[in-house]
């Protein structure tokens, strides 16, 4: 599967300078032909700011994009004033294909299920070890977000000075996923380097419960920032005003001048789950999914004649992973955000 972030030479997605003429034309995109590439790094009331080279603008969609949004993460061409000054607006006529997406669950103030981060290729399951206590449902609704979207997870355990890891570790063992064991004194060590290595050269999007350390970590790991350019004028703007996830570039050269992306993601409470197939639920649970070859068709692994009972009475698994399973696809058309 192709990745946007992992081998930026070979995206597709990106429009070239030079490509004319090697690549046929669709009969709209002449006009703009002159427009600028663009990432979407916030989105604040239907003001995006994109980062065009090194300079952070300001922009609105063009009208003629219709409904169509652009989101956190999205790649997108501007046109009109570029110079980032202040208010000024360029506008967006156009959002490039997306490599990977993530939705967030409809609420009740908005009944649509919308994508919330573009093109990430990984996404950072934030969870405490303690204080909070670390929710495994969570995870696994998480989990089963990332394999449908397509994304890697890589599972973040935080507070390691208050509780050991091993215990959850060992619930997941039988998933090999990567992980990561990190605490606040780690960070004043330079421990964060065990976590940069995971994001290099990659767009992560990062998704954690309020009080996990979350935001300890992210301003960790973007805090040798340069002085001038995104993350100050981003976050200098005030988070709290805006719902909206936020691209924040890891300090170092790679794609984009950035080492790679942190996409910090404070609106997200739960992930849309309702359009996830019973069948795609089982890709979270590789340990469980050989078990289900002796199920009856159109099983819903819930029942009275599902294989995966003996399975896991046969030591295949762990009955807390079938437990978990279950209860993911008994929760998975709730609104909840654990
Ligand atoms: N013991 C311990 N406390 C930590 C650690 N990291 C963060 N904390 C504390 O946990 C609390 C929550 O940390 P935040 O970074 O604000 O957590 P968050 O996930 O961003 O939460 P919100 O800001 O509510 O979204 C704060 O009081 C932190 O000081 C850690 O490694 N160990
Ligand atoms: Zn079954």
């Amino acid at each position: 599967m192709r990745r946007y972030g992992k081998n930026p030479d070979e995206d597709d997605i990106r429009v070239r300078p030079n490509s004319k003429g090697t690549r046929p034309r669709t009969t709209i995109r002449p006009k703009h032909e002159d427009a600028a590439e663009g990432m979407v790094l916030t989105v604040d009331r239907g003001r995006l700011t994109v980062l065009v080279g090194e300079r952070e603008i300001t922009a609105m969609k063009a009208r003629e994009l219709g409904r169509k949004s652009a989101v956190v993460g999205d790649r997108v061409a501007v046109v009109g004033d570029l110079s980032g000054q202040k208010d000024t607006l360029a506008r967006i006529v156009r959002v490039e294909e997306r490599g990977s997406v993530l939705r967030r669950t409809a609420d009740d103030d908005d009944p649509y299920e919308r994508v919330v981060v573009a093109n990430a290729d990984q996404l950072a399951i934030v969870t405490a070890l303690a204080d909070p206590e670390p929710r495994p449902r969570m995870i696994d609704r998480c989990l089963v977000a990332a394999y449908d979207a397509g994304l890697d997870p890589l599972l973040v355990l935080t507070k390691s000075d208050l509780a050991p890891a091993e215990p959850l570790l060992e619930t997941y063992g039988a998933l090999d996923l990567d992980y990561v064991v990190t605490n606040r004194d780690d960070f004043l060590t330079g421990g964060v380097d065990q976590i940069r290595e995971r994001l290099a050269g990659r767009v992560t999007a990062f998704v954690g419960h309020s009080g996990v350390g979350k935001t300890t970590l992210v301003n960790a790991l973007v805090e040798r920032q340069r002085t001038t350019g995104v993350v100050n004028a981003v976050t200098g703007r005030g988070r709290h005003t805006t719902t909206s996830a936020l691209a924040l570039p890891l300090p170092g050269d790679g794609p984009e001048g950035a080492a790679g992306w942190v996409i910090d993601t404070p609106g997200v409470r739960s992930f849309g789950l309702h359009h996830i197939d019973p069948s795609r639920v089982i890709q979270a649970f590789p340990d469980l999914e050989p078990g289900t070859a002796e199920c009856p068709r159109g099983c819903s692994h819930d029942e009275k004649d599902c294989a995966l009972d003996s399975w896991v009475a046969a030591g295949h698994a762990e009955p807390a992973r079938l437990d978990s399973l279950r209860r993911l696809l008994a929760t998975r058309e709730r609104r909840e955000g654990d």
